[in-house]
């Protein structure tokens, strides 16, 4: 089975930019959309995003057969319930949201009866809204689904087929080992680079316009993820609180051994951290998994 028509709730970065790559992908896919901001409604259709931007939820997703929730990880059960009344019996429901158990239990709770299967493409910028999605942007990413026990496996088929069809590359996996995973790669990188220049900015010592002038290097890239959606990373946080807790634990304590190394001058500790991570980098891009947009990877992006 293939999804012929296409519901996308919230058309920001995430809903865009799916809604962009079915338009090019030539299978004819219908698309409707609909956003709760009115303005927001207004940029898509003046961007072309959906085929029909909708004024109401319920007409976006009437006759789809697949419902693509991509609204902030806090807003997707009050998006779930907006839709209930008017969704297909057969339809497929997923979302792009970066934390996946919360989500599966409010998507379960709101949605009683539905084929809800949950998804995450690893893909994101730190920029927002209906004028930062591109059509591109899925293409030799990752996209993780997390099929619930019993999901239909024809269903998960056609949406991993979906995903494939957008240039991502597909795993499955259990949403608890999803949050786990994602609370090392994604979320508490953001964390740190949150608190890194929220900590620069702060500094008596250094004047804001020296943290400016001097950031060329590292923490320009620091800045960059530090720029990402305030509400969007909020949610995050507050629906994978118990993985990044952990993993934050973790963390702390590899903190505090560098913090030993350096207070106790134990070079020889410290270069075989940077060495050991300096070839988890080159891995990376050796297997071509570094960032394939063109300008991303580069000291001087925006
Ligand atoms: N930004 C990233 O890098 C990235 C990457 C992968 C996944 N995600 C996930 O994708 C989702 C969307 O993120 P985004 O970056 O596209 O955010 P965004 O802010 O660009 O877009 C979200 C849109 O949802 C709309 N919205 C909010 N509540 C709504 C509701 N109840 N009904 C309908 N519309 C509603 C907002 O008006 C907004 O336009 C989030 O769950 C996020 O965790 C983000
Ligand atoms: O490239 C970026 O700007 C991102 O932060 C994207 C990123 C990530 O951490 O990799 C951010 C959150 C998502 O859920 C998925 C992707």
């Amino acid at each position: 089975m293939s999804f012929r028509r296409v519901a996308i709730i919230g058309l920001g970065l995430i809903g865009g930019s799916i809604g962009l790559a079915l338009r090019d992908d030539g299978l004819g896919t219908v698309t409707t959309g609909y956003d709760a901001d009115p303005a927001v409604r207004v940029r898509a259709r003046a961007r072309g995003l959906v085929d029909h931007v909708c004024d109401d939820p319920g007409e976006a997703v009437r006759g789809a057969d697949l419902v693509i929730l991509c609204v902030p990880v806090g807003a997707m059960r009050d998006a779930a319930a907006a839709i209930a009344a008017d969704l297909s019996p057969h339809c497929v429901i997923s979302d792009v949201g970066s934390s996946k158990r919360t989500i599966t239990d409010a998507l379960t709770d709101a949605l009683p009866g539905f084929e809800i299967i949950p998804a995450h493409p690893v893909a994101g910028t730190e920029h927002s809204g209906p004028d930062a999605g591109f059509a591109t942007l899925f293409n030799q990413r990752w996209c993780i689904i997390t099929p619930p026990p019993g999901a239909n496996p024809a269903k998960v088929a056609a949406l991993v087929d979906f995903w494939e069809s957008l240039g991502a590359m597909v795993e499955t996996m259990d949403a608890d080992h999803h949050d786990r995973v994602l609370a090392v790669t994604s979320h508490i990188p953001h964390l740190i680079a949150y608190t890194i220049v929220g900590t620069a900015s702060d500094m008596e010592t250094v004047t804001r316009s020296e943290v400016i002038k001097y950031s060329a290097g590292g923490f320009r890239d620091f800045t960059r993820i530090a720029a990402s959606d305030p509400t969007m990373w909020r949610d995050v946080f507050l629906h994978n609180r118990d993985a990044v807790l952990e993993m934050l634990d973790t963390f702390l304590t590899d903190l505090a051994l560098m913090r030993e190394a350096i207070r106790a001058g134990d070079g020889q500790m410290m270069f075989d951290t940077f060495s050991r991570t300096r070839a988890i980098r080159r891995s990376i891009v050796a297997l071509g998994q570094d960032d394939p947009r063109p300008d991303f990877g580069r000291s001087d992006h925006k």
